[in-house]
């Protein structure tokens, strides 16, 4: 018998129900990457999508970077940027540039999509009710450390601030930026910051969005997308990881080492990836899972 058009929608909507069931109330922390936030139709699934999971009875959590934004303001600004193994140099006037970036705008674009659907999303930034406290970290090049400025290393997460807005219903978005107990303000990679938060949080799953498929097992060759790891299996591969799939890699190996029992990477370019990963049997992406 062939299914009507009804009927398809209505299978797909019960290809969801165990889901449901099983994420019922679960704390889910999406990191949304710069290079996923490049167009407008997507920006706009994607604030769907974590405004569909808070209805469906999850607990989204969004932490976002803003890399390809900041390097756009800076340009504008004649400040030269420079990355080291995979961080951005962060002098004290690129810092400044940073904060404005990540808190004032983008985190506003974020909020401002999300909100669009109800009063749910509410901004923060790292620095805000101490949520991420930082010391400066140094970049390891050829096994040597190397000054790379005002670029921070969580050391605490007082997840206080963000567990208060879950229970009241709403929907956290936060920028990786830091303070530290020095007075300083520092630079987090947001995929590191995501990861810290996550285990905070004890959250059920961290998800990071990006503009690849997964992880690629024979990059830069792009056919072969791991679809599962155990952390074991990622913690040996790490070594031959390069560019921006190491602080990815590494954030999904923190939270399963850390007790967040799933860690994904999934591709932001695809619409609503998140509802794809979370509510469909298949899933989407490369999953790491404790060995
Ligand atoms: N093994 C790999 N699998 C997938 N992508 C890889 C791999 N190694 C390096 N990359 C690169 O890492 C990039 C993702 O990192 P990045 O550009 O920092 O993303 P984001 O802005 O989402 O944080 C990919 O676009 C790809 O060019
Ligand atoms: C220290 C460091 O490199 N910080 C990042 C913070 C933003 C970020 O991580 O953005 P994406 O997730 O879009 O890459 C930066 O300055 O670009």
């Amino acid at each position: 018998m062939r299914l009507t058009t009804a009927q398809a929608k209505a299978e797909s909507l019960i290809e969801a129900l165990p889901w449901l069931t099983r994420f019922h109330g679960a704390t889910v922390v999406i990191k949304y990457g710069g290079n996923a936030m490049t167009e407008e139709s997507l920006k706009e699934g994607f604030a769907e999508d974590v405004v569909f999971l808070h209805h469906a009875g999850l607990r989204p959590v969004v932490v976002h970077g803003g890399g390809p934004q900041i390097s756009t303001a800076l340009d504008q600004l004649g400040i030269e940027s420079t990355f080291t193994a995979g961080l951005r140099v962060t002098t004290p006037e690129a810092m400044q540039v940073v904060r404005m970036v990540l808190t004032g705008q983008v985190n506003r674009d974020i909020v401002g999509l999300v909100n669009r659907h109800g009063p749910f999303a509410v901004g923060m930034s790292g620095e805000d009710a101490h949520l991420f406290t930082a010391v400066r970290k140094h970049a390891l090049v050829d096994g040597e450390p190397v000054d790379i400025g005002q670029v921070g290393e969580i050391i605490k997460v007082e997840p206080g601030a963000v567990e208060a807005l879950l229970d009241n219903g709403r929907i956290p978005v936060i920028s990786s930026v830091a303070r530290g107990d020095d007075g300083e303000i520092y630079n987090v990679n947001a995929d590191t910051a995501a990861a810290a938060l996550a285990v905070a949080l004890k959250a059920h799953k961290l998800i990071v969005l990006t503009d690849v498929e997964g992880l690629y097992a024979n990059w830069p060759d792009d056919t072969d997308v791991i679809d599962l790891l155990t952390a074991d299996e990622l913690a040996a591969l790490m070594p031959t990881l390069s560019s921006g799939m190491v602080p990815k890699m590494e954030a999904c190996l923190t939270a399963v080492q850390g007790g967040v029992p799933q860690a994904h990477v999934l591709d932001g370019r695809v619409s609503h990836s998140l509802l794809l990963e979370i509510f469909t049997n298949e899933g989407i992406g490369t999953m790491v899972v404790p060995s």
